[in-house]
């Protein structure tokens, strides 16, 4: 047992008086601050570690809120400061080691952002401790490096992995911990060895989206037990004091944006928070303050229902022209529409994916244990039991770990797909073939990748749906122009939509627009097709798209095994199910009885709006599949939305692009009666 000293009294830190301009000036521990700058290349401090520094890294236990926008650094603001303070007391401190159990909790929404901050956290503590090798513990994960030469053991738990595993590494001890918070719950209920004790520092990044996801409860769960726990070890004399170290547990909650619910978050998690901006202000913000970064170029595109899909490709393909290496982000609102964009982009009307639900069944072996945080990374994304977001149906495709999809419609690009209903090998390859991809990369994902992800050199973020939330905007289009690099975003939006802007630009958004002409242009194919002007121009890129979206539908209508029908419907239904969890503020503007199905059934390659197309369905539908179906047919049918469509959509609206809305062929006329 380790010896219990007593710590002195924490003195009150510098508060927020003081911007560190170097690392060394903030007073990192040296040996930090020779790796950052010869191993990882970071000399310099971003602003809001400038600020952080000087109060984390000093003795005391103050608990801190950090906000800061997209991409500035907020993952070093916490882990440096955490890492020197445990440097801190390597000197002559007897009872160092991973028997001390967990000192830091990391909590992260999602499984992605927990992998990538353990993976920032392992190339710090490649650091070289110098002097006399300290023991080398056996490494807590596979990932982690093969020997540290200090004491200090990482680890991560989260959900989608094997808990036995888990179990036993906790056993051994893990000195920080990377957790997604269902996970982490479940290991302080069922893990008996799991020592917390110790604990020091807990780290609530992306705060805002831990709420959204709707972790509030475990959150509150997780604090209660970490309580307990603290409070035996109290008793049994099993509490080290470190003078290096706080004497209470220290909480971190990093957010890029600061609303109510952080704020009560802060409240209720935290003791007397210091608010630390990356802009210097010292309190919490009065208003809802966004920001975004300031080279981060923001335009829009009113594209109405039925063109949505043509001027996708369009758009997609005009990023990823020749000699342009772009990597692209599509966010979509559910899982459904993830899997059929990557389906129908990357098929090329040809190859469906047949082979797909075995691997998924393979795939998702273990994935029972995870229901929870399977649920609450992407079964849900931004939804409540209310209002589901992506969550009623298994993509066929759900389990393929053949992400990285060749599609004619592009040339030379590679389409990847992310979300929560995918089973977790298929998520990490995903994030590791767009991020490593050398090729234009174009990766189709959900919320699930919005928060916090720090995938490199994202050269743009298409909304192809709206964010439920102006939140969800602002991180959405945070994966790109991140750490001063340049980037752009670009929101499509219905014409039934275009109050939104001045929702943007209430929030002082410089946003412009783009023109639906102008995307689709780029369908013509050949040298200069894509320039002809006038009507020849027009002429052509209208047959382009007319040809692109007939081509479409013909592959989602003549599959006769009906898989890509089902796709399509089923991502048609999730969408309008999604446009239905907007934010009560902005729920006027994106309201379902505003949406003409029959539009919107032609985005997704329908030729009329699912309930009428379930019933042909159902003809070639025999044993278990039609069983399926009628247990999908006992959820909210669409009619109902239909009918309420009916009362109150205006289609002219639709058309409201001028030269767009003339397009021929089955994009300009009204729901055919049968199909082809
Ligand atoms: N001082 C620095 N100098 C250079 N690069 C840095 C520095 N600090 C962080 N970075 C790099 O900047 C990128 C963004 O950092 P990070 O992911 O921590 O941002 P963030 O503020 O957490 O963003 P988000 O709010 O989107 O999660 C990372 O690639 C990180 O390695």
């Amino acid at each position: 047992m380790p010896e219990v000293r007593v710590a002195p009294r924490p003195t009150a830190p510098p508060l927020g008086t003081f911007s560190a301009s170097t690392f060394p000036e903030a007073g990192l521990n040296p040996l930090l601050c020779n790796h950052l700058s010869t191993k990882l290349a970071i000399t310099l401090p971003t602003p809001i570690q400038r600020r952080s520094l000087p109060v984390l890294l000093h003795p005391g236990e103050r608990d801190v809120v950090l906000q800061a926008q997209t991409g500035s650094g907020k993952t070093l603001a916490f882990l440096l400061p955490i890492l020197h303070r445990l440097i801190q007391a390597e000197a002559g401190t007897p009872g160092l080691g991973r028997n001390l159990g967990t000192l830091a909790i990391i909590l992260a929404p999602t499984r992605e952002l927990a992998k990538q901050i353990e993976k920032v956290l392992d190339s710090l503590l490649k650091y070289s401790a110098g002097g006399p090798k300290a023991p080398a513990p056996t490494p807590a994960t596979s990932a982690a490096p093969a020997t540290h030469r200090h004491w200090i053991v990482p680890g991560i738990v989260i959900g989608g992995e094997k808990k036995k595993s888990e179990k036993a590494r906790l056993r051994k001890g893990v000195n920080i911990l990377v957790s997604t918070p269902g996970r982490l719950l479940d290991h302080l209920k069922t893990t008996q060895a799991f020592e917390t004790g110790n604990l020091r520092w807990l780290v609530l990044d992306e705060a805002d989206n831990l709420l959204e996801l709707g972790f509030e409860e475990t959150l509150r769960d997780i604090l209660k037990l970490l309580e307990v726990r603290k409070n035996a070890a109290d008793k049994a004399g099993k509490r080290m004091d470190v003078p290096a170290w706080p004497v209470e547990r220290q909480t971190i909650l990093c957010s890029a944006t600061i609303q109510d619910r952080v704020q009560k978050l802060a409240q209720q998690a935290l003791v007397d928070p210091q608010f630390i901006r990356a802009d210097g202000k010292p309190a919490a913000p009065e208003k809802d303050e966004l920001a975004v970064p300031v080279q981060l170029k923001q335009s829009y595109v009113v594209c109405p229902a039925k063109l949505r899909l043509v001027t996708l490709v369009g758009l997609l393909r005009q990023l990823s022209s020749p000699g342009r290496t772009c990597k692209v982000i599509v966010f979509t609102s559910s899982c459904d529409s993830v899997d059929f964009l990557h389906h129908i982009i990357g098929s090329g009307y040809k190859a469906p994916a047949r082979h797909a639900k075995k691997e998924n069944a393979a795939d998702g072996a273990d994935d029972d244990e995870d229901a929870e945080e399977d649920e609450k990374n992407g079964g849900k994304p931004g939804g409540t039991e209310e209002t589901p977001r992506g969550t009623d149906l298994a993509p066929p495709s759900a389990g393929t770990l053949q992400t990285g999809v060749e599609t004619p419609h592009l040339a030379n690009t590679v389409l990847f797909k992310l979300h929560g209903n995918l089973p977790q090998p298929a998520r990490a390859a995903a994030y590791a073939g767009f991020t490593k991809s050398t090729r234009p990369a174009i990766l189709f994902c959900t919320d699930v990748a919005a928060r916090g992800l720090d995938l490199p050199d994202v050269t743009e973020i298409v909304q192809f749906d709206p964010p439920a939330d102006v939140r969800d905007y602002v991180h959405r289009i945070g994966r790109t122009a991140r750490l001063g690099r340049e980037g752009r975003a670009i929101l499509f939006m219905l014409p039934s939509e275009l109050e939104y802007l001045d929702v943007l630009r209430g929030h002082s958004f410089i946003v412009e627009e783009m023109k639906v002409d102008a995307l689709l242009g780029a369908l013509v194919e050949g040298e200069g097709g894509a320039k002809r002007r006038g009507k020849e121009g027009r002429k052509a890129y209208e047959q382009a798209a007319t040809d692109l979206h007939m081509g479409f539908e013909r592959f989602v209508l003549a599959d006769l095994d009906v898989s890509n029908v089902e796709l399509a419907q089923k991502a048609f239904k999730s969408h309008v199910r999604a446009y239905a969890t907007h934010v009560a503020a902005e729920r006027h503007i994106f309201h379902v009885r505003k949406l003409h199905l029959g539009h919107v059934a032609k985005s997704f390659a329908l030729r009329e709006a699912p309930s009428d197309i379930s019933s042909s369905l159902g003809a070639k539908l025999k044993g278990p599949d039609a069983k399926a179906k009628r247990e999908a047919d006992k959820k909210p049918s669409m009619s109902m939305y239909k009918r309420k469509a009916a009362v109150q959509t205006n289609p002219a609206n639709e058309f409201g692009d001028g030269g767009a809305g003339k397009m021929p062929g089955g994009l300009v006329r009204k729901k055919r009666k049968t199909g082809r």
